[in-house]
């Protein structure tokens, strides 16, 4: 048999087994032809054409945004590039640039604009309380932190209640609810604010009373009051360690020393004995690193920086920054887990959830009948060992290790940076010296020389005005995002899609002249004492709505407490007080370069207290 289809391989295979083939027609031939031809030659011609015009279609869609992000002609902002939108820009973030660019775009486009970026998709600025007001508070439920969020930052968010959505998030805000009250404040947390204030003047004390090298400036542990409760403290605090790159002391001779490295000591010290009943031990020597809070910073510094660079797990692999960042999530976590571990023996030990601890936080001043209280009082963890979810379940290890790294961030970092903006703009230069000088008549008055309580916090109006107009010019958290969940209309008419990114820049809102008037820029504590509602709802440094900040009377108990027992004792002079500090990158609004302070024992200190 001869055929012009059949090869003669197939024909004589055919005949080995008996089989019939099928007819050779020319018709199954040029099928068969034709195939091969299209398999050769025009199937790749028909894949480049529609790959080709694929690709201009998406140039052309994509012209000016990233290709995750749906294109709107109808809002402004800057034209983005091809394919990659403005993400390029946005991950350029030199220190102290960022939110000034933000307002800069608000000038240039109005109180709306968007950018594209790429694994972000749209991103909508808006900067109009009563848009802001919608998203927080209003259709609060129409948006969410989202999946990014808590992907970009699960390293030190983990599940907490920072990054937490719907049930998850309103389970951990009830339990938390119920601890941040007055009767919490009153008890505990303002007896260990002052205390931890005077561990702070003993350490100043020995600064300006003494001409000495740093070496000298530890404090010895048998003067501090901080009643370690479980046990062994040592357990906790790192063991000795190598002097800080970022000093305290920075000239022992003339007595400068940087101010926002002892206000974050200071509030890491106290959040520890306030959050697990120990403290960190960084007041007993503050020239010494601490390996918790050094692996903290570069932790929070470096993930902040991945919001807005899609790429980073590539870069951060090539640069070998994804090692830096296991480590010190392996340092923060052993931490704390290591706090947890002795909270479950001591449960064990007595049979009651967390161990029932209770402090006893009575102080020097109780016993030397200078009418305060004698405290007590349960700390964090023990009421997060106890609280129980709407299953009636209770924390597991790796829950409670979230919600202690949780709080850590959220009582130490946004409570210290507040504090040196607000030092470096009481003592600048282009501040009127009358605020100055009206701080310390209300510290002299109601406190008469004696120790700040809870009490008498409440009647300090002025120092907490200052406090909150250092936050309306320096939010802690000077920028906040959110994802939309379903479509919605801001107020103004902007649509919002689902997906879709709205951000609101709080440090530029606090210096935008339509909400704070023309003199929004000055540094101006009096607009607090005007109305009776303190604060008003532009102010948003501390959020609104279901999400507000659950530490606002926290941090301005700890921070009244610490700077009227400064101000009390001390004079401040800042090295520059001409010049703005610059801020650095991070997820909160830290100075990049510290605040460098002159102190000097108060000139006119009409109450001298024997410490
Ligand atoms: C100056 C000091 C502080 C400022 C400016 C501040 C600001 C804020 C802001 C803006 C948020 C909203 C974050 C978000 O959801 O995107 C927030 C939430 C929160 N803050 Fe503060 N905070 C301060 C101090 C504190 C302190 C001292 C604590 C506790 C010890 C605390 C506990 C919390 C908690 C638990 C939340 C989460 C609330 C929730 O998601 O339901 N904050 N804070």
């Amino acid at each position: 048999m001869s055929s012009a289809f059949y090869s003669e391989e197939a024909i004589a295979a055919a005949a080995a087994v008996n089989m019939t083939l099928p007819p050779d027609n020319d018709f199954l031939h040029q099928v068969g032809h034709f195939l091969l031809h299209v398999h050769g030659h025009i199937l790749p011609r028909v894949l480049l054409v529609y790959f080709l015009t694929y690709s201009i279609f998406i140039l052309i869609k994509y012209r000016h945004t990233s290709i995750s992000a749906n294109p709107r002609s109808d809002l402004p902002g800057p034209k983005g590039h091809p394919l990659i939108g403005n993400t390029i820009e946005m991950a350029q973030r030199p220190p102290g640039s960022t939110h000034q660019r933000q307002m800069g775009f608000h000038k240039q486009y109005g109180k709306v604009f968007s950018l594209t970026v790429l694994g972000l998709g749209r991103v909508i600025h808006v900067r109009d309380p009563q848009a802001v007001d919608h998203i927080l508070r209003v259709n609060f439920w129409a948006y969410e932190k989202g999946g990014f969020f808590r992907e970009t930052l699960r390293p030190i968010f983990g599940n907490g209640i920072f990054s937490a959505d719907g049930q998850h998030w309103r389970w951990q805000r009830k339990a938390a609810s119920k601890i941040f009250n007055v009767n919490w404040y009153r008890t505990y947390t303002s007896t260990i604010f002052r205390q931890e204030s005077q561990l702070v003047i003993n350490y100043f004390h020995r600064i300006t009373d003494t001409s000495m090298s740093s070496k000298s400036t530890a404090i010895a542990p048998t003067e501090i009051n901080t009643a370690p409760l479980v046990e062994d403290i040592s357990v906790l605090i790192p063991p000795a360690s190598p002097l800080k790159e970022n000093r305290v002391l920075l000239d022992p001779a003339s007595k400068v020393i940087d101010l926002q490295n002892i206000f974050l000591l200071f509030t890491l010290d106290s959040f520890g004995r306030i959050g697990f009943g120990e403290s960190f031990g960084c007041l007993i020597d503050p020239e010494k690193e601490v390996p918790f809070a050094g692996a903290f910073d570069r932790l929070t510094a470096n993930l902040s920086l991945r919001f807005n660079w899609p790429f980073w797990r590539w870069t951060d692999w090539w640069s070998g920054n994804d090692k830096k960042v296991a480590e010190d999530t392996k340092t923060v976590y052993d931490f704390a887990y290591k706090v947890i571990r002795r909270r479950r023996a001591l449960e064990e030990k007595t049979g009651v959830e967390g161990g029932g601890v209770v402090h006893d936080v009575g102080d020097e001043e109780t016993k030397k009948g200078r009418g305060v209280l004698s405290s007590s009082g349960k700390d964090l963890m023990q009421l997060f060992m106890e609280a129980t979810d709407d299953n009636g379940e209770r924390l597991t290890d790796d829950d409670l290790k979230d919600t202690l790294i949780n709080f850590v961030l959220a009582g130490r970092d946004t409570t210290a940076q507040a504090l040196s903006w607000m030092f470096y703009l009481i003592h600048r230069s282009q501040t009127r010296k009358e605020v100055l000088t009206k701080l310390r008549q209300e510290i002299d008055t109601v406190l008469q020389g004696g120790f700040p309580t809870y009490e008498t916090v409440q009647l300090q109006k002025y120092t907490k005005a200052c406090f909150f107009e250092t936050l309306r010019l320096y939010p802690s958290v000077p920028q906040n995002i959110r994802c939309v969940l379903e479509d919605d209309i801001l107020p103004g008419g902007i649509k919002v899609y689902k997906g879709e990114k709205v951000t609101w820049g709080i440090w530029g809102m606090g210096r935008d002249t339509d909400i704070w008037g023309h003199d929004a820029e000055e540094f101006r504590p009096e607009r607090w004492l005007q109305g009776d509602k303190f604060p008003s709802s532009k102010f948003v440094s501390f959020h609104l709505g279901p999400r507000t900040c659950l530490g606002q009377q926290f941090a301005y108990i700890q921070a009244i407490t610490i700077t009227s027992m400064l101000l009390q004792k001390f004079d401040f002079e800042l090295v520059d007080p001409h010049n703005e500090p610059v801020y650095g990158t991070s997820l909160t609004l830290p100075m990049a370069n510290g605040l460098p302070v002159r102190i000097t024992r108060r000139r006119d200190d009409l109450f001298h207290r024997e410490e």
